[in-house]
């Protein structure tokens, strides 16, 4: 049954998998395949689809990509395409949903006829062009109407800034706004003006928030970009992250100039760092039947299997993909994703890696063992970390710092590369931001500059 279950849980995250690929590697083809049609002529049909019915989104999303299932875009993604799955509400009458275009470019443009191949053979010799370091670009092809607010609780300076900011938002720019209902009430308390402010009632709702909103903005640290991203189990909308934490590695923006910050995002175009999730399953041992497969858990930072409260080494057998990698004996492991590199993977001994770079960190935490180095695995192969069953205690899975949840003995823990990453707002672009967080954050190779006077090589 376990076998079952796990099979079951694989074969949903390759199916997403591939769903993913294939969705960019038909933007790819679309390239070739279609003539010069500017992407702006469907965009009467994009933003009819989110107000209309669905008979007639259908017809409009058929007449923009001429019958045939494809996309407007030519060298990106459309918002359309991303956040297509959910059924509308009767909320999206009113309120459309802003459409944007995803674009990338490579430093070499120029090679343009090859930038689209993966792996090519010319005359001989290979070649890769896709590479995963180019910066990507959102452009709104319609105006953002609708921002999502998540605070950090519990701080005055932010309930402040939150507050204002969104008076600003109404005022100038005539904006829908959604809070957590915590939030709502806090407001209201503070004054009735801010009664036109929307929040949810239930999990369901929840689940449809990526249909209504087309911003998401933080006000806290990185611990609140993580909130916001468990936030949505599926399609993220863009997050602009404001520093208001110690340590910010996620969050650029700097809240005192927050109306500069949010016109110039309003306006667009934004570089954006798609930060990768991992999609993990708890595969229980005691599992009846493959249906009992627990709802999958997205993290953005890592999932940690550790000793728990547990005195005992933990034992871990880790597989990748079906190839036996090796037994973790220590206090625990972690997987991360390259976003969360520099946070517990980090402080582990993980290497930090760029979050660009698509990739999953295999990190062991206090090994006991003197050449367990950590490894990096690409980002296509599915992760197994199983508790053997002659293991003395249970381990505990933690997501993100968060939800721990106990491993017994023949449980299994099973982790790829999620369909739906985290678009994150950048202040100038990802790798100099990147490189902002380390030198500023972590003060990173901080060393006195040799003085120029003294021995020299003759
Ligand atoms: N020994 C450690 O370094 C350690 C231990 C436990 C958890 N953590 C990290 O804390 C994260 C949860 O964050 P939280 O804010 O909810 O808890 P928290 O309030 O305990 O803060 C943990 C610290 O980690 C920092 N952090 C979080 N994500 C980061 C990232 N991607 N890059 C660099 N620093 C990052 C935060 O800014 C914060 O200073 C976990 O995902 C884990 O990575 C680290
Ligand atoms: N909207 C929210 N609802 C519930 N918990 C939240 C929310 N936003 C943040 N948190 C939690 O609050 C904690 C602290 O948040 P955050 O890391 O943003 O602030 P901080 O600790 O002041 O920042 P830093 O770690 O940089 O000092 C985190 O554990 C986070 O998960």
């Amino acid at each position: 049954l376990r076998q079952v279950a796990e099979g079951k849980a694989s074969a949903q995250a390759e199916a997403a998998e591939w769903k993913r690929k294939y969705e960019l590697e038909r933007d790819r083809n679309q390239k070739f395949e279609h003539a010069e049609k500017p992407c702006l002529e469907h965009q009467v049909d994009l933003d009819d689809q989110r107000t209309n019915s669905p008979a007639k989104q259908l017809k409009s999303c058929n007449v923009a990509n001429g019958q045939s299932g494809k996309c407007c875009s030519r060298n990106g993604i459309c918002s359309h395409e991303v956040l297509k799955d959910g059924t509308p509400t009767s909320d999206s009458k009113i309120v459309k949903k802003a459409s944007f275009k995803l674009s990338w470019f490579c430093k070499d443009d120029q090679s343009d006829q090859y930038k689209h191949d993966i792996v090519s053979f010319e005359r001989g010799n290979i070649t890769t062009a896709e590479r995963s370091s180019k910066q990507i670009s959102l452009k709104w092809q319609s105006c953002p109407q609708t921002v999502l607010i998540l605070t950090k609780p519990n701080s005055v300076s932010v309930q402040i800034l939150c507050s204002e900011m969104i008076r600003w938002l109404r005022q100038a720019k005539n904006l829908h706004i959604y809070v957590e209902p915590r939030v709502r009430v806090e407001l209201l308390t503070e004054s009735s003006y801010f009664n036109f402010v929307e929040t949810w009632n239930d999990d369901e709702e929840v689940l449809m928030l990526h249909t209504k909103v087309d911003l998401v903005v933080t006000l806290g640290g990185d611990g609140t970009v993580l909130w916001a991203a468990s936030v949505f189990k599926g399609p993220v909308p863009p997050i602009v992250p404001f520093s208001l934490g110690s340590l910010g590695f996620m969050t650029p923006f700097y809240s005192e100039h927050y109306k500069e910050c949010l016109e110039s995002i309003l306006k667009g175009p934004i570089s954006i760092t798609l930060r990768h999730r991992l999609q993990c399953h708890v595969i229980r041992e005691a599992a009846k039947n493959e249906y009992e497969t627990e709802e999958p858990i997205l993290v953005l930072n890592e999932v940690t299997i550790d000793r728990g409260i547990s005195s005992f080494l933990t034992n871990l057998e880790c597989y990748c993909d079906d190839s036996f990698v090796t037994c973790v004996q220590g206090d625990g492991l972690i997987l991360s994703t390259t976003s969360g590199s520099t946070a517990y993977s980090l402080a582990a001994g993980g290497s930090m890696v760029h979050p660009q770079v698509p990739g999953i960190l295999f990190t062991p935490i206090c090994p006991h063992s003197l050449s367990f180095r950590p490894l990096i695995f690409p980002e296509h192969v599915s992760l197994r970390v199983q508790v053997p069953f002659n293991s003395r205690s249970p381990a505990w899975a933690s997501f993100d710092g968060k939800d721990r949840k106990q491993l017994a003995p023949g449980d299994a823990l099973v982790c790829s590369m999620a369909p739906w990453p985290v678009p994150t707002a950048c202040l100038d672009d990802s790798t100099n931001d990147f490189l902002r967080s380390i030198h500023e954050g972590l003060h990173w190779n901080l060393r006195k500059t040799q003085s120029f006077d003294g021995p020299r090589e003759t």
